[in-house]
């Protein structure tokens, strides 16, 4: 029975019918030409529905459902239609979602944390904290998670996390929403549990189309429209049972007592001989319905508990007309509850959190141990500038190694919250900035207090100063290169690229030292100006070295040669160094490497007509050198 007062705080939806005609998706394949995925299919998703893409592994279904979501557009001929309109992607995109098969969820946080971090974002910001409360608590409610409110998301079971992936997107009430393979790794009773949780969320009026793997014969039956898809052309649409008489209108009969869904996908398998174009020609390729599901059909067998309230308004709507604004929400406020987030899961992960700590200290302590109070000592000039050296290399790789391990992993799930219109990339990106600059600065200073002390540096806070502002800059700017390998690669490339592009940037910090700037060839001279490890190195140097009373040499040494530390600095190439010119270069890289980080995240979840351009370059340079399989 429908709960006339539930979710009454949700905006209005629309109901939307999604049709598709001769939709076409070619992948490009080297020199072998190009492989055509799917081919001029066609069909109708009605709402109200709950619709099933069957097939074969490698039939297309994916496919299918990323080019309807709005996530795959390229390469794709054809027309969709919304309500009997050529689609729109942009207003489509704000009435529908997409589950995507990895259900990556926000770790970290309870259950009811995510969903009101989701409320907050997706819900607008007048309502009352207490509606956003009452409407979690209804689609928890719904999807059976209401036990496992205070659990923390990792401790989900694989369906709880499914289930908790659909109720983060049913906050806002879409009214088309797309699944892939929500049932994949689930047990057979969560699976019917599944599927009967997605029938109640289609009968409350809005579209559900989800791909599935060969279902059970009763589960078969709950589905009001299941879409089979063979080699890329559709061989069935209607009415799930109703495919065996539609097979046997054919002559080909189903075995009594078998699974028709498992007959079908073994016919398609063509374990029957070659029946594809005859099915294809029968069903028009998607063109033409087999049948309907009867309208007084019930569900007895699958426990549906109680209905959901129907949330949408059944008025013919068109989605054009709906209000236009992309995101619920304001910027700051997007921003703010990401930052918020962001500290609550650093503040939740305290192993790492601790093992962080736990590395500057003992690295610190290693440091200063091995450079112990070599910093007023006349004859160990030369240890000093490799200890300073030494904390550059540590502000380079410490900070970045990190973000090259997570961050390809954190965009999968940037992807799909960004996609389903949660929040702005630049709200989510400046959000990243700020909420790990302050631990940055925090564990920058446990490092260099430690060294600094322990190596015995002159003990004027002056210096002091300056070698922490540069060891930070150094380190956020380390950070930045993570992200922007990050933001391109994998985690497994980006593992092996990280280290690498760092060694040109410390090679170059060092190069020429001691033989003169006029020795070093011009190429050379002109790449250094590249590395910011270069200036953060003479802007280290600069700030402990210069303008220093002369060291007084030890008793037991006969000659300190760098006692006069002005002269060191000289001989080095950097008198003329100006610290504050230098720290304003490194602010300037750091502004560069962190724009180029946003543009290259920008490009890789919404690529531009450039980067499109230099994809499709890219392949033809990789197809014509036979790089390609
Ligand atoms: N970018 C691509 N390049 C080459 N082939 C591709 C590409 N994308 C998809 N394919 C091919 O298209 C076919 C359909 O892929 P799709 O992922 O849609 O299948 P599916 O029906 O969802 O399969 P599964 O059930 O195994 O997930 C597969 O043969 C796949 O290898």
């Amino acid at each position: 029975m429908a709960r006339d007062s539930s979710l009454c705080y949700l905006p209005k939806r629309p109901p939307v019918d999604i049709e598709f005609q001769d939709l076409t998706y070619t992948v490009p394949q080297g020199r072998k030409g190009s492989k055509l995925i799917l081919r001029s299919v066609n069909g109708e998703f009605k709402s109200g529905q709950l619709h099933a893409i069957l097939g074969p592994s490698g039939a297309g279904k994916s496919t299918l459902l990323n080019i309807l979501a709005g996530y795959k557009c390229r390469d794709v001929t054809g027309s969709i239609l919304i309500n009997g309109k050529q689609r729109n992607l942009k207003h489509f995109l704000k009435i529908s979602r997409y589950i995507m098969q990895e259900d990556m969820i926000q770790p970290m946080l309870t259950v009811e944390e995510a969903m009101l971090v989701a409320a907050n974002l997706k819900l607008e910001r007048d309502m009352p904290k207490a509606g956003k409360l009452k409407i979690i608590d209804e689609i928890l409610d719904l999807l059976r998670l209401t036990r496992t409110k205070k659990t923390q998301t990792n401790a989900l079971s694989g369906g709880e996390r499914k289930r908790l992936s659909i109720a983060l997107e049913l906050i806002n009430n879409p009214p088309v929403i797309f699944l892939d393979e929500p049932t994949t790794g689930l047990d057979d009773l969560s699976c019917s549990q599944c599927i009967s949780l997605l029938k109640k969320i289609a009968e409350g009026g809005r579209t559900v189309i989800c791909s599935v793997h060969t279902p059970s014969a009763r589960l078969f039956s709950v589905f009001d429209n299941v879409y089979i898809i063979s080699s890329g052309q559709c061989v069935y649409q209607g009415y799930g049972p109703e495919v065996v008489p539609f097979l046997s209108g054919i002559g080909i009969e189903c075995p009594k007592h078998y699974n028709p869904a498992d007959f079908v996908m073994e016919l398609c398998c063509n374990e029957y001989g070659d029946h594809q174009d005859r099915l294809v020609s029968v069903i028009d390729n998607g063109k033409r319905a087999y049948s309907q599901k009867p309208k007084e059909e019930t569900l007895c067998d699958v426990n549906l508990g109680s209905g959901i309230a129907s949330i949408t308004e059944h008025v013919p709507m068109e989605i054009n007309t709906m209000k236009s604004v992309e995101y619920e929400t304001s910027w700051i406020r997007q921003f703010y509850i990401l930052v918020m987030r962001m500290w609550l899961q650093m503040w939740r992960d305290k192993c790492y959190l601790m093992l962080r700590v736990v590395i500057y200290i003992v690295v610190g302590a290693m440091v200063g141990t091995i450079y112990l109070d070599m910093g007023q000592d006349a004859s160990k000039t030369i240890f000093n500038f490799g200890f300073y050296f030494c904390c550059l290399i540590f502000f380079m790789y410490i900070p970045m190694m990190p973000v090259l391990l997570q961050f390809p992993k954190e965009i999968q799930l940037v992807k799909r919250e960004h996609f389903n219109k949660w929040y702005r990339l630049s709200a989510y990106f400046s959000a990243l900035t700020v909420s790990t600059i302050p631990i940055q600065i925090i564990l920058g200073s446990i490092f260099v207090i430690l060294v600094y002390i322990l190596t015995g540096q002159p003990l004027e806070i002056q210096r002091l100063v300056m070698f922490y502002v540069v060891c930070i800059i150094t380190s956020v700017i380390s950070e930045s290169l993570g992200l922007m390998i990050g933001s391109i690669l994998n985690i497994v490339n980006a593992m092996f690229v990280g280290p690498v592009a760092a060694v040109p940037f410390m090679l170059l910090a060092v190069y020429g030292f001691g033989s003169g700037y006029d020795t070093i060839p011009t190429l050379i001279k002109v790449a250094m100006y590249f590395s910011y490890l270069r200036y953060s190195l003479e802007a280290l140097i600069h700030a402990m070295l210069k303008d220093r009373e002369k060291l007084v040499c030890p008793e037991t040494e006969e000659y300190c040669l760098y006692n006069d530390l002005d002269y060191f600095v000289r001989e080095m190439g950097m008198g003329n160094i100006i610290y504050w010119h230098n720290i304003l270069v490194l602010v300037f890289i750091f502004l560069v490497f962190r724009g180029g980080s946003y543009y290259l995240l920008r490009q890789r979840l919404m690529p531009n007509r450039t980067s499109l351009a230099i994809q499709y370059i890219g392949r033809f340079v990789k197809s014509h050198m036979g790089l390609t399989r």
